[in-house]
């Protein structure tokens, strides 16, 4: 599955695939059992955005199995990971942690359903095996086996992939026996004796990180570093996977690795690695020709900026939009729906195409939204201009896209004029009837004035 736009490529696929032959070729020598190869991929930001923002815009895709976190390790540089992995939680002597490891695209998980899944493969069982082991025989230095409980294996589901995951539950030594620690000795123990496990490096380990050395060419910096937070009441170390260092908000480099054991296929296992990316390459699509994204000089910085109400509406309609998973937005201009038309311009995330005519811009919504599974919203002018809209919006419905058709502004001008010609009615009658009530009481002065004089 390649990257929508190659250029982001930071190592090529060819160069990853010889990396995977030669583990294979390392397996067969005896010097590997299994080895974690990673990638780093540059993406350029359509927009310079700030850390925050852009932790903002993958969070909305984060799963709620998912650990999600931003670190700030020097100025200008942000570390984001959306990690679905634990390396251990210490509270007192109990502790918590698990194994994950073997990758399935999501939709053979929804074809197959979970137990079919898991007696599938021999590969990916292996894989999860390795990890498993390894945990267990670490756990074994602190824990008695009785004190030791391990859950189902069982699949972990998350955005566009599922894992094999079983978590454990131990409760180390008391203080006192040969093997006993403190929880933060525990902790300890799990950077220095546990981390990096076979799921992110490798076996054996330190033939892994050779290995890794000599072919990734790159620094994995803090990716699949432990990370979290160390107290001694209570402590929570996650592993940084699906993670992406932002450099001075200008680009970012996803970096994401895959499994490598006897039986791996090298195009399958780049796929997956991409798949692991997919969070962040989604949420930071490239740039295509024709498309805009507002500037950093055009974003709105402050409330005061948005003069009036409408600005400020179009500006909250927008930014809901942008939350709710909107793709884009494509700008049909008329002077109406001007206030949208800013507001899309000055987000800081929106994508915007402009095109003068309703119809090919219908049809160009309508492809947006069938190649991104989001919706895209169409903004235009009244009158005539609606119509035009009608055979793209037909087939979308048929097709079960959805469009959004944004002609607010029209209604509100609709509605503004409507009101407008009603005050004026309103104003004439009550004109209408004073003149009629003055007319009425003249008459009347008139007639008892005839009446004194005839009487
Ligand atoms: C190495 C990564 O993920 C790890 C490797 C997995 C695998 O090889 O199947 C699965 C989950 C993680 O333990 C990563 O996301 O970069």
């Amino acid at each position: 599955m390649p990257l929508r736009n190659p250029r982001q490529e930071g190592r090529s696929e060819d160069d990853f695939h010889a990396g995977v032959r030669q583990a294979l070729q390392a397996f067969k020598d005896g010097e590997l059992r299994k080895v974690v190869l990673a990638r780093r991929v540059k993406v350029e930001l359509a927009c310079p955005a700030d850390p925050v923002s852009l932790l903002r815009q993958v969070v909305g895709a984060a799963h709620k199995r998912q650990y999600v976190f931003v670190l700030e390790p020097e100025q200008g540089t942000a570390f984001i990971s959306l990690s679905p992995e634990r390396l251990c939680r210490v509270k007192g002597n109990n502790v918590w942690t698990e194994a994950v490891a073997g990758t399935w695209p999501i939709a053979e998980y929804e074809r197959a359903g979970e137990a079919a899944l898991l007696a599938s493969s021999a590969k990916h069982s292996s894989e999860h095996q390795l990890v498993v082991d390894y945990i267990r025989n670490g756990l074994a230095g602190v824990t008695d086996s009785d004190c030791f409980k391990a859950c189902d294996t069982h699949i972990l589901k998350l955005p566009h992939l599922v894992h094999i995951k079983q978590s454990y539950h131990a409760i180390a030594n008391s203080e006192g026996s040969p093997s006993s620690a403190s929880p933060l000795r525990l902790v300890n123990f799990f950077c220095q004796s546990i981390s990096p496990t076979p799921a992110v490096c490798g076996l054996p380990l330190e033939a892994s990180r050779r290995f890794l050395e000599r072919t990734e060419k790159f620094d994995r910096g803090l990716y699949a570093a432990p990370c979290g937070v160390i107290s001694s009441k209570e402590s929570e170390l996650i592993v940084a996977l699906r993670s992406s260092l932002v450099h001075q908000g200008q680009h970012l480099y996803v970096y994401a690795g895959a499994g490598i054991v006897p039986g791996s296929h090298p195009a399958e296992e780049f796929a997956e690695i991409t798949l692991k990316m997919k969070q962040f390459t989604m949420a930071f699509p490239p740039k295509e020709p024709g498309m805009h994204v507002g500037t950093a000089a055009q974003r709105v910085a402050k409330l005061a900026d948005l003069p009036n109400l409408n600005t400020l509406w179009a500006s909250i309609v927008v930014e809901e939009l942008m939350r709710s998973g909107a793709a884009g937005f494509v700008i049909c201009a008329g002077s109406r729906s001007t206030p949208l038309v800013v507001a899309v311009a000055r987000h800081h995330s929106a994508r915007h195409v402009v095109n003068h005519d309703e119809r090919s811009g219908a049809f160009y919504a309508l492809g947006w939204a069938k190649a991104t599974g989001k919706p895209v919203c169409v903004i235009v002018t009244s009158g005539t201009a609606v119509a035009n809209l009608l055979p793209a919006v037909v087939e979308a419905d048929l097709s079960g896209v959805l469009l959004l058709v944004m002609m607010v502004m029209i209604m509100m001008r609709r509605m503004r004029k409507r009101r407008r010609r009603r005050r004026r009615r309103r104003r004439r009658r009550r004109r209408r009837r004073r003149r009629r009530r003055r007319r009425r009481k003249s008459r009347g002065r008139w007639r008892r004035r005839m009446r004194k004089e005839e009487g």
